[in-house]
This record gives C-alpha cells, sequence and structure tokens, in this order.
C-alpha cells in the first residue's frame, strides 16, 4: 500500500495578520517553521518515508517541506514544484485584510468569497501589481492559465489534471508520496479523494502543519488515516 501525506504551510506572516494570500508570495513566520519541524517529526516518529515530494511554487509551502524534510533527514528525496498546487488566487481581496473586508462588505458575503465552491471573488485587473503574468516562474503559461481570480472550482480544475498527470503514477507505482501545498488547493484534492460534494466542501478545514494521512490499496482507492497530532 501507498501512502500519501497531505501537509498545509505553516502559519504564514498573512495567516498572522488575518490578510487574503492566494498566489502572493508570503513567507512564513517562526510558529509557521516550528509547525512544519513538528510535523517532520511526527512523520518521523510514526515511521513513515517518503520516495518523492510535489509542493507549489509559492515560499510558504515550499519552505515547509523544507523543514518537513530536515527534520525527518530526508532533504535527498526529489522535489517536484508544481504551480498548478498553488493556493487559490483570491483576485482583487488579495492582501486585504479579512476583518476589514468583513465590515466593509459584510461577513456573509466574505464567507461566500471565502468557502463558496463556484463564487469567484472580484477579479483583478490586468495592469494590477499583483497580476502574476509576467512573474518569470509563470512564463510559459497563458493568460487563462494564470487567473485574475479563482472559486474553489476553478483550483479544483487546475489542481486534477497536476494529480492525474504527475501526483497519482507515482502512488500506483507503490510509492509514498508527500504534498506541501495550501488550504484550498488541498481542499480540491481532499475533495477529489473522498468524492465530497460541491456544497459539502465548504466545511473542510485543513489546519496549518498538521499532517493528513491517505493510504492507497493497489486499486488506488484512498482510505483516510485521519491528521497527524501529537
Ligand atoms: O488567504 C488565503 O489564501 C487562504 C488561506 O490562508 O485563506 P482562506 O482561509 O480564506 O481560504
Amino acid at each position: 500500500m501507498a501512502k500519501l501525506v497531505l501537509v498545509r504551510h505553516g502559519e504564514s506572516q498573512w495567516n498572522l495578520e488575518n490578510r487574503f494570500t492566494g498566489w502572493i508570495d508570503v513567507d512564513i513566520t517562526e510558529k509557521g517553521a516550528d509547525e512544519a519541524r513538528d510535523a517532520g517529526r511526527r512523520l518521523k516518529e510514526a515511521g513513515i518515508h517518503f520516495d518523492i515530494a510535489f509542493t507549489s511554487v509559492l515560499k510558504r509551502a515550499i519552505r515547509t517541506l523544507w523543514h518537513v524534510q530536515d527534520a525527518m533527514d530526508a532533504l535527498w528525496i526529489p522535489v517536484i514544484k508544481d504551480w498548478r498546487l498553488n493556493e487559490r488566487h483570491y483576485g482583487a481581496l488579495s492582501g486585504l485584510n479579512k476583518k476589514e473586508t468583513a465590515a466593509l462588505h459584510g461577513d456573509e458575503q466574505v464567507h461566500i468569497w471565502r468557502r463558496s465552491y463556484d463564487v469567484r471573488p472580484p477579479a483583478l485587473s490586468p495592469d494590477d501589481e499583483r497580476d502574476s503574468i509576467n512573474d518569470p516562474r509563470y512564463a510559459g503559461l497563458t493568460r487563462e492559465q494564470v487567473p485574475l481570480t479563482e472559486c474553489l472550482q476553478d483550483t479544483v480544475a487546475r489542481v486534477l489534471p497536476a494529480w492525474y498527470e504527475t501526483i497519482a503514477p507515482q502512488l500506483a507505482a507503490g510509492k509514498n508520496v508527500l504534498i506541501a501545498a495550501h488550504g484550498n488547493s488541498l481542499r480540491a484534492l481532499v475533495k477529489h479523494l473522498e468524492n465530497i460534494a460541491d456544497d459539502a466542501i465548504v466545511a473542510v478545514e485543513i489546519p496549518n502543519g498538521v499532517p493528513l494521512v491517505y493510504d492507497f490499496d493497489a486499486e488506488m482507492k484512498p482510505t483516510r488515516l485521519g491528521f497527524m497530532k501529537d
């Protein structure tokens, strides 16, 4: 049986400041680094070994992965960085304070933007400095691929091709796989793995730095073993 472990990045500076983040490349805090090291320690204590790891192209996930690997003495394993594992793009909300935005637009509207499956936050205008289209890490991608905003459904649509093309084949070959990514790119994956309905995914929350473990059988059927806490 192959294992899949999902880890959301440790606390980021904008988690701490309660700001919408999305594709903005914010780093983790000291607490976030501790959370990541703790995750690695727990995985090591459980005797899990990884053959390969996947992460996004955002430093909060990449650095979390480093800390997890370091704590497991597994810095040597192959790592694939894939933009399709990035956080859900937060559009024009990127960088705004969540509480201030709720005071302006109401809690209900903000909850819809944050957790509905198919309502997108307002889009960035393409001349906005927060647009990632000219960022070299996305060179070669089309305007359609570099979003100006996304709902979770859009995130599912870009995460699943990465799953089918690069991640699932590793599990099918019996490899243990670690993914360090983001609250919503991981919710997209969990929705797919557990076949969660569009209106039920709203209730799924993934905490920072707590490994979520799945077993895959020979038919590639996942069994959720749960979050690995102390
Ligand atoms: O700001 C973000 O990008 C995400 C994850 O921190 O926030 P939310 O909880 O609203 O999905």
